[in-house]
């Protein structure tokens, strides 16, 4: 066991009553188009979707696991033509091929695409029930649905670098969901408005807890940076220190509709590129 470092950061946490949360920085509040639920979900609703979830393979391609369900939309920065969806019918058609991996870890299965190829897409029916109650809630309509949940899952001190989700890709509304062991998110208001301006102008923590769900839409949407960092250690707003250790294990799902305008690579290669995790 790894001793606790003396340097993992003390902030002082704030309990927001109105969204029933607590941030690192409540002067930045509110922060338009940006809605927290701390207990969307029940525990009987986490634990079957959790069940789902491990019950289907993950894609391998980055460091974080994945799964795509419904319309896929890969990490296309770098041109990779095999990590491109394929028709949305024939991954549906394939989507056993090649499974493989099937591990039992800490008490759940894991299966995995076997190398480093484009993940397949699941069926968006299995979330029928939480497409249904996100509508209720007023998220998304039922003319205008999601068609995409993206799952990452997060082990040990895996994160995500701040960013903004593709505006040509993705619709006005996105939802996550975060169930397992709570996390951070780190939302920035950056100078300018990209993935890579160092000029912060205003940021907070908000902590995601399991069963809730968190949506960004008009300026938490485009306006705000998200991301999670990639620390072995963290505080729970009581300021226990916490080790991120490999079962440590946060899944989210990220809820939105894809748009026409995502990006898609035509030409094949069979080239593999290193991919950075973003
Ligand atoms: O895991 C999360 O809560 C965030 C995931 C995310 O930002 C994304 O997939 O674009
Ligand atoms: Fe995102």
């Amino acid at each position: 066991m790894t001793p606790k470092p003396n340097n993992i950061p003390v902030h002082p946490i704030h309990f927001v009553p109105s969204i029933k949360t607590y941030v690192t920085n409540p002067d930045v509040l509110p922060i338009k188009g940006m809605s927290y639920i701390s207990d969307f979900l029940t525990v009987d609703e986490q634990k079957e979707i959790w069940d789902t979830v491990y019950s289907n393979p993950f894609s391998t391609v980055i460091h974080r696991r994945q799964q795509f369900y419904g319309e896929t939309y890969y990490h296309t920065t770098p041109n990779i033509s095999s990590l491109q969806p394929l028709d949305n019918q024939t991954q549906l058609d394939s989507q056993n091929d090649n499974v493989a991996d099937l591990k039992v870890e800490n008490g759940d299965m894991k299966r995995c695409w076997t190398g480093k190829e484009a993940p397949k897409a699941l069926p968006l029916k299995l979330f029928d029930s939480l497409i249904e109650k996100l509508i209720n809630a007023g998220f998304f309509t039922k003319e205008d649905p999601p068609t995409q949940i993206l799952v990452n899952e997060y082990s040990g001190p895996m994160g995500i670098s701040n960013h903004y989700d593709d505006d040509k890709a993705f619709g006005d509304t996105i939802a996550t969901i975060s169930l397992g062991k709570p996390i951070w998110l780190n939302l920035q208001l950056p100078e300018r408005q990209n993935n890579v301006c160092k000029s912060i102008l205003k940021q907070t923590k908000v902590f995601l807890e399991p069963g809730s769900l968190f949506v960004m839409q008009t300026d938490a949407r485009y306006v705000w940076r998200h991301g999670i960092s990639n620390a072995k250690w963290i505080r729970y707003p009581d300021n226990t220190p916490v080790r991120r250790d490999d079962d440590y294990v946060r899944v989210s799902l990220t809820i939105r509709k894809l748009l026409d305008g995502r990006k898609r690579v035509t030409k094949t290669t069979t080239d593999w590129l290193e991919i950075p995790d973003v």
